[in-house]
């Protein structure tokens, strides 16, 4: 069996179960998804400071999925907090659920665009696509302006809003693929795909698909250069976790 940890860089339970379910809808028979949060942090990622907490949460849960002997990680947030020091963490494959959704979206149609909740993450999204190469794939960026945890609420009005932006998105922008911006979301991108007759693409669950994808290949994160574990150090205070036992 293959053990994939996805990680919800944020502390919202709600969310972690969210994220959780919409992996295991996709995983293979022979994978188990463990579903976990950092035991402290930020209750949601909206810009640069909480990603900076997220991304510590982060490589405290692959520093502990490591030990416990996973095969890849999942960071489950859309800015893909950490990614770079996780890979240097890991033996196996890390995989963002923004650079997961993009590439699909690459793959599926020439031009895709993406719906995130805050303005303000919007930037984070841009600074994503420019990193990862994808600037000159993506139409537009749309912000559905609620708060993350609105989508944990209850009440329904997030993913309403986040359905009427995709089908603007589809009307205004010619794009062909939509991307969705958020872990929370990843709940709604079967529903929204059928109804807008395009692929609106969460990145749990192509994250999900491209890990196990590299499993398949015997493939696992590069420890050549710069992505080697990192030179050990004396680490103290709350980063003594990260010290090898
Ligand atoms: O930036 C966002 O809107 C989404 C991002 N924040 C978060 O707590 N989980 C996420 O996926």
């Amino acid at each position: 069996t293959l053990r994939i940890q996805v990680i919800n860089p944020n502390t919202s339970l709600a969310m972690t179960q969210t994220i959780g379910e919409a992996a295991r809808m996709v995983a293979s028979a022979g994978t188990e998804i463990l579903s976990v949060c950092p035991s402290h942090g930020v209750p949601s990622i909206e810009g640069h400071f909480d990603e900076a907490i997220g991304a510590m949460g982060v490589l405290e849960q692959v520093t502990l999925g490591e030990r416990a002997g996973v095969d890849g990680h999942i960071i489950a947030c859309f800015g893909d907090p950490g990614l770079l020091a996780a890979r240097e963490l890991a033996t196996g494959p890390v995989v963002g659920i923004a650079e997961a959704a993009m590439h699909m979206a690459t793959l599926l149609a020439t031009r895709f665009s993406i719906v995130t909740t805050l303005p303000r993450t919007v930037i984070i999204a841009r600074h994503l696509l420019r990193q990862y190469g994808f600037e000159q794939h993506c139409q537009a960026v749309h912000a559905i302006d609620l708060p993350v945890l609105s989508l944990e609420d209850g009440t329904g009005f997030a993913q309403q809003k986040v359905r009427e932006r995709c089908i603007q998105a589809k009307a205004q922008d010619n794009c062909g693929a939509i991307v969705l911006g958020c872990g929370g979301m990843a709940n709604l991108a079967r529903e929204l795909s059928h109804e807008l007759g395009i692929p609106v693409i969460d990145g749990v669950s192509a994250a999900v698909k491209m890990v196990e994808a590299l499993l398949g290949l015997g493939l696992g994160t590069s420890k050549h250069g710069d992505l080697a574990k990192p030179n050990p150090k004396p680490l103290t205070g709350p980063y003594a976790i990260f010290n090898d036992p």
